[in-house]
């Protein structure tokens, strides 16, 4: 797996892969690296020490399988990165490409670092669970100071090499051969002394008020860790740099890497960096895949309606560097969509000079602001934005077909609307294909693709590249009411709802889902997304206004479990952070800040009074549970029926679309570590309690892993397609 080339007095170690295009360690790269080193050390004709990755790629550190494996021995890298520093000859890494996690680690045991200026460096493993275990979180301290180490090791960013120039963490920037730089500088470097160059020997550096800035820093990290460990433990591992010496630090180190890598959390995030990546390779039922269709070119695309969703689109198109046309309906309206545009760009150009890019957006072949439908004849493909509104979809889809060339593709951004409906208006079925964006679109990584009965290979394919040219995560998904993500929100609202009904206050419900690790719980949620978006929804769906049937009861519709609390608040006029009060009361209309509100604690007791609803107290375990396993429940029928096909996709979806806590690994995920036959047991309890709610009744596909004996998570969908087969 290495090549070793001896070249000129100097010793070339060249971390090598033959089969994958990135490098990561494994058992075999780590052995061959101790032996390269070990013999150049041994032959007095070696003078100097380079290390490189092939082709023009360092390292993506240790192999992710391995922490899974049950042979741990070989995360043994630290020792090897104290080799490196020990060596008599000078040892210089060469980092192109990437030099991420335990490659990055390598490079800190080198006495010199040069780095091409397009490399990206970084110690991830906080994202994976972990912390640099490599003497990683000793090291870097005392290379670029605490409070710099702190932000790369607890947050896991890449940093380009002009940042880590400006750090100190490499010596020297290259545009051109890195590798030749780095044989020079071996050379230049012989005989010369090496001592202050090793890093375990070099103190800390000091800061004035370390105390206080540690203690600041802890309250932050925690704070953004929401629950996940690894941040807490990456910042121990820096404060044992700064209280102890080396050695000891590296101790509290390892101490520290064995308590992450036995937790759940690790595992947890672990699935879900692959299962990001499973998702990326997308199919469908009938077999389409990368493998039978090609995405085609996007060189020019519109986006219909500037409304809060069409606006994200745009800046998320610009930023993408895709020329777009951004259309409305009329000037008044065109000119609020454009100032709020230029306004996100504004704020996105100046975010990126931070990062050392630019944005051009003030050039009109890039982004161009039209009302006439005309505009749209050369553009390859249309995001339309407008609201969600069958009848207006369809009639712009109509013209749509009209006007686009023959081979655009036609999109719709809908969180639950009939796509097969929507194609149904056109001459192009095949072309058309829903894109769920989230709100805010410029921001939120989740892209939902739902492609429709008539939906080709090609169309997926182009929409998938479309999200990954646009830095989103693509997750190709089926056609029905709410696809993945809303479908599965709903039994989870609606369980919250009703637990309000039984005895709970909104802030209890929250303070659940938050503490599970939620972003922010369902309430505070409903009140950011506005409740008039459900109200609009449920009367388009006859369950509430003005078409619904005289004397319908209040709980109950179509013979089924109802609560009308969200409508009656709505019918108040209390819509949530717009208004300034819905589930909580907010300092002003638009206020961000929620607070428990008085008003609605007398109108649920008022509410219960009414409906002669005896007020219960409800335990933490029955909201989690209640909110959680109809919310998984759901997910088992949406595979059931192959909307999505395997639980990463839906995992993926809620990590990345829903503020799912990403150290629990996605819903099905969570299941699987709940165990199947206990989330059965208990769906099988509340809905003998609730019989009149459908979405409490096991799923027949959760059932039936079940009496499989609960199979690993992996083979799920196999016993699916026994079952298909069967039937
Ligand atoms: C037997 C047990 C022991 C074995 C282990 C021995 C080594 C022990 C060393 C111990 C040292 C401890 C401390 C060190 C810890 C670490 O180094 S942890 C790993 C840190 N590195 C990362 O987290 C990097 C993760 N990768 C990425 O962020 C990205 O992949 C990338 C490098 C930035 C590249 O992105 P992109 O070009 O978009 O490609 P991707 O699609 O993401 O990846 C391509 C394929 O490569 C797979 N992959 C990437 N990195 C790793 C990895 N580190 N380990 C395993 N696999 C990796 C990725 O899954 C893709 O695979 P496919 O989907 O199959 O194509």
């Amino acid at each position: 797996i290495q090549n070793l080339f001896i070249w000129n007095r100097l010793f070339l170690l060249v971390f090598c892969n033959s089969t994958e295009s990135l490098i990561y360690f494994s058992l075999a790269v780590l052995q061959a690296l101790e032996d390269g080193l070990k013999r150049a050390d041994a032959d007095p004709s070696v003078k100097a020490v380079t290390i490189c990755g092939e082709n023009g790629k360092f390292s993506a550190g240790a192999d992710i399988r391995g922490f899974s494996s049950p042979n741990k021995q070989g995360l043994g890298l630290g020792p090897i990165v104290s080799l490196i520093e020990r060596s008599e000859k000078p040892v210089v890494a060469a980092i192109e490409g990437i030099a991420l996690g335990g490659g990055l680690e390598v490079t800190l045991g080198c006495h010199y670092r040069i780095a091409h200026v397009q490399a990206r460096m970084g110690l991830p493993e906080v994202t994976i669970g972990l912390l640099p275990g490599a003497e990683g979180t000793q090291r870097l301290p005392r290379l670029i100071g605490v409070p710099a180490a702190l932000d790369i090791i607890t947050t896991g960013r890449h940093i380009s090499a002009s940042e880590a120039l400006k750090l100190g963490l490499v010596d020297e920037v290259v545009e051109e051969n890195t590798v030749e730089a780095a044989i020079r500088l071996a050379n230049r470097l012989i005989g010369q002394p090496l001592g202050h160059r090793r890093l375990s020997l070099k103190p800390v550096p000091k800061l004035p008020n370390m105390e206080a800035f540690l203690t600041e820093a802890l309250v932050k990290v925690k704070k953004r860790a929401q629950g996940c460990l690894a941040p807490e433990l990456c910042f121990q591992a820096i404060k044992a740099a700064t209280e102890q010496p080396f050695a000891d630090g590296v101790r509290k180190e390892r101490e520290l890497f064995n308590i992450l890598l036995t937790s759940g959390q690790a595992k947890a995030l672990q699935y879900a960096f692959f299962a990001e990546r499973a998702v990326e390779k997308w199919t469908t039922p009938s077999g389409a895949s990368w493998k039978t269709a090609s995405p085609q070119p996007i060189r020019k695309a519109a986006v219909i309606g500037l409304g809060t969703m069409g606006r994200g689109i745009v800046t998320s198109l610009v930023k993408a560097k895709i020329p777009v046309v951004a259309l409305e309906q009329d000037l008044e309206y065109l000119n609020t969509g454009r100032k709020a545009v230029m306004l996100l760009l504004e704020r996105e150009a100046m975010k990126m000079e931070q990062g050392g890019q630019t944005l051009d957006f003030n050039n009109p072949a890039r982004l161009q602001f039209a009302v006439d439908f005309d505009v749209l004849r050369d553009v390859d493909l249309v995001i339309e934005a407008v609201f969600e509104n069958m009848a207006l979809k369809k009639e712009i889809f109509n013209k749509l077909s009209r006007i686009c060339k023959p081979e655009a593709f036609l999109c719709t951004n809908t969180s639950a609307l009939n796509i097969d409906e929507i194609a149904s208006v056109t001459s192009r079925p095949q072309q058309v294909i829903g894109t769920h964006f989230f709100s805010p679109a410029h921001v939120m990584r989740l892209l939902e693709i739902i492609y429709g009965r008539h939906t080709s290979p090609t169309t997926i394919a182009t929409a998938m590249q479309l999200a990954k040219v646009m830095k989103k995560v693509g997750v190709v998904v089926g056609n029905c009411f709410g696809f993945v993500g809303n479908r599965m929100m709903f039994p989870y609202v609606q369980q919250a709802v009703f637990l309000l009904e039984e005895g709970s206050r909104p802030e209890d419900v929250d303070q659940v889902l938050e503490d599970f690790g939620f972003k922010i719980g369902p309430f505070r949620m409903s009140d950011l997304a506005g409740l008039d978006v459900g109200w609009r929804s449920r009367k388009d769906q006859g369950l509430t206004g003005p078409t619904l049937a005289p004397g319908t009861s209040a709980r109950q519709r179509h013979g089924y479990r109802y609560s009308p609390l969200p409508d009656l608040l709505c019918e108040k006029g209390r819509f949530g952070q717009k208004t300034g009060k819905g589930w909580y009361q907010y300092e002003k209309a638009g206020g961000r800040t929620a607070k428990p509100d008085p008003w609605i604690h007398s109108f649920l007791s008022e509410y219960r009074d009414t409906h002669q609803i005896k007020t219960r107290f409800i335990d933490q375990e029955e909201i989690l549970e209640r909110c959680l396993f109809t919310l998984i429940n759901e997910g088992f029928d949406i595979l059931a029926e192959g909307i999505a096909s395997g639980p990463e996709h839906l995992d993926v979806v809620y990590i990345n679309g829903y503020g799912w806590p990403k150290h629990r690994g996605g819903p099905m995920f969570y299941a699987s570590t709940v165990g199947l036959p206990n989330i059965l047991a208990k769906l099988q309890k509340y809905s003998e309690i609730h019989p009149d709610v459908p979405q409490l009744r096991p799923s027949a596909f959760l059932k039936k892993l079940v009496a499989m004996g609960n199979p690993p998570l992996n083979d799920w969908m196999s016993y699916l397609h026994r079952q298909s087969n069967k039937l």
